[in-house]
């Protein structure tokens, strides 16, 4: 069986920067994967190129068999592609629910400002999604009136909206509360699941990557340096030391010179 996306090989640099420096990865059909690594490592380059935003110098990019390298992001999305971003991308002036909307319209296809936003299909689906986020009672709130973890998730939901088969989120929960933090990872991993989405996700908190990713892809200097179950690869020494941050035992009780 093909995996649902495969990289092979991509390169990228920015002058003398490689955020991509021969990239292989295969995302299988239902996992959730996690991507980790310090600042700067090239996680969302990888994003930006496996949706058509960047376009790699070297390499292949299939997604369920066809090539997408070098399609425009819109296309992408069509052949089921979404992604969200490390700020939320929601129109704030707007309420929830004719957010959610607009994006049923996007995928819907052409759609003329002169007909309603908000006819009855696209209302009862949007709320049926707000309804599975848990944002139902928000859905007629302003997108700035939200908090962080309710403007994460309807920015999530909007990208379900577009039914994807493939999701890939930029650190779905940066900026969100510590106390939110899980229940906003929760709700998602629900919504997902029942929907049959896989996911890619960049995520900081390593908690989220142990409870959340079934596999986990350590980037590092535009290369992934490790890929594995999260019980094996959270307790890797050199992941704890480069990545995690979490100094060896024996460094850590040594008196300072
Ligand atoms: N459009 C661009 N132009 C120039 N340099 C870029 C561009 N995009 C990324 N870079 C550089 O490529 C490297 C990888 O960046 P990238 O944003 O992919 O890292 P990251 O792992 O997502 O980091 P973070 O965790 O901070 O978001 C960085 O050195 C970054 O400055």
């Amino acid at each position: 069986m093909s995996a649902l996306l495969e990289a092979r090989g991509l390169r990228l640099a920015f002058g003398g920067v490689r955020a991509a420096d021969g990239i292989d990865l295969s995302v299988e059909e239902g996992e959730f994967l996690a991507i980790i690594g310090p600042n700067g490592a090239g996680k969302t380059t990888f994003i930006n190129m496996t949706t058509g935003y960047l376009r790699p110098q070297a390499g292949e990019i299939t997604f369920r068999g066809r090539r997408i390298l070098g399609l425009p992001p819109r296309r992408i999305v069509r052949l089921g592609i979404a992604r969200s971003f490390q700020l939320p991308q929601l129109f704030t002036e707007h309420t929830v629910l004719e957010n959610m909307a607009l994006a049923i319209a996007a995928r819907e296809g052409p759609w003329s400002p002169l007909k309603t936003l908000l006819r009855p299909a696209w209302r009862d689906e949007a709320m049926a999604l707000l309804g599975s986020f848990g944002l139902a009672p928000l859905a007629d709130q302003r997108g700035d009136a939200l908090n962080e973890g309710a403007r994460k998730l309807a920015d999530i939901a909007m990208a379900v909206a577009l039914k994807p088969r493939l999701l890939l989120m930029d650190e779905p929960t940066s900026g969100v509360a510590a106390a939110e933090k899980m229940a906003v990872v929760e709700t998602l991993a629900r919504v997902l699941r029942q929907s049959g989405v896989t996911a890619v996700f960049v995520e900081h908190d390593m908690e989220v990557v142990d409870r959340f990713a079934d596999r986990v892809a350590v980037w590092g200097q535009g290369r992934i340096m490790a890929l594995g179950p999260p019980q094996a690869i959270l307790a890797d020494p050199q992941v704890r030391r480069d990545v995690i941050g979490i100094i060896p035992e024996e460094e850590a009780g040594r008196a300072p010179a």
